[in-house]
């Protein structure tokens, strides 16, 4: 469904992300591995299309795509950087603004979370909060919920368990298994060796050279 064929980023003569390839398929659960500054968020931004390969190629059903693609965006959902949240409307309304942006797609491999999403994350006691009432780990479930609200056939995450305790940190499991067992391909970079054993189904290990 995604792949990448020796795709590299390269910058002003420092080396991003050296050559790596990934073939990414429906149901699928991998775990992008590897030290600080190996290339992990990287390899993300180019399999969204939010970064060009400087060499190399990423396509989405063969095609190459980048992210003003909307064909490509129905597809794929990534939290890389923490999404932008608006200061007046409640945690509630957000999923709301998701489900409405996306309503009615029926293309995707996994329909996504909706509003259950709130729940899944362990959010639902939260719904009415606005986010600056949040902590930083809230906050982060918040960047996963409104994520996984969506339909999609490719999910991308960064770190999904930063700053997240043990607890939550084993809702983003379930969520995760639940994704790529209703078909969603799925890759997630993580330092967390107890939740790449849990979910991943293959390990991709990203180096430095
Ligand atoms: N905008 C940039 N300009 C130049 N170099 C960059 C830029 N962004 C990242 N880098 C470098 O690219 C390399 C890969 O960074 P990246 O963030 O992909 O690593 P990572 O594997 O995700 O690291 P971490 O585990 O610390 O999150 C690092 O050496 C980093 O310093």
């Amino acid at each position: 469904m995604l792949t990448a064929e020796d795709a590299a980023v390269e910058r002003d003569g420092a080396i991003l992300l050296h050559p790596t390839s990934l073939r990414l398929e429906a149901g699928a659960c991998v775990a992008v591995r590897g030290p600080n500054g190996a290339g992990k968020t990287t390899l993300l931004r180019v399999l969204a299309g939010r970064l060009r390969p400087s060499s190399g190629s990423v396509r989405l059903h063969d095609r190459r795509f980048d992210e003003r693609d909307r064909e490509a965006r129905r597809h794929i959902a990534a939290l890389i950087e923490p999404p932008t949240l608006y200061p007046d409307l409640t945690l509630r309304d957000h999923l709301a603004l998701i489900e409405a942006a996306w309503s009615g797609e029926r293309w995707a491999s996994w329909s996504g979370m909706g509003a259950d999403a709130l729940d899944a994350f362990g959010l639902e006691p939260l719904a009415d909060r606005f986010p600056h009432e949040l902590s930083s780990g809230q906050r982060q479930l918040v960047s996963l919920a409104v994520t996984c609200a969506r339909p999609c056939s490719v999910l991308l995450l960064d770190e999904p368990e930063q700053r997240l305790d043990p607890d939550r940190r084993a809702l983003v499991a379930a969520v995760l298994r639940r994704a790529s067992g209703s078909g969603a391909a799925v890759a997630f970079a993580s330092h967390d060796a107890e939740l790449v054993e849990r979910v991943a189904d293959a390990q991709l290990e990203v180096t430095q050279g």
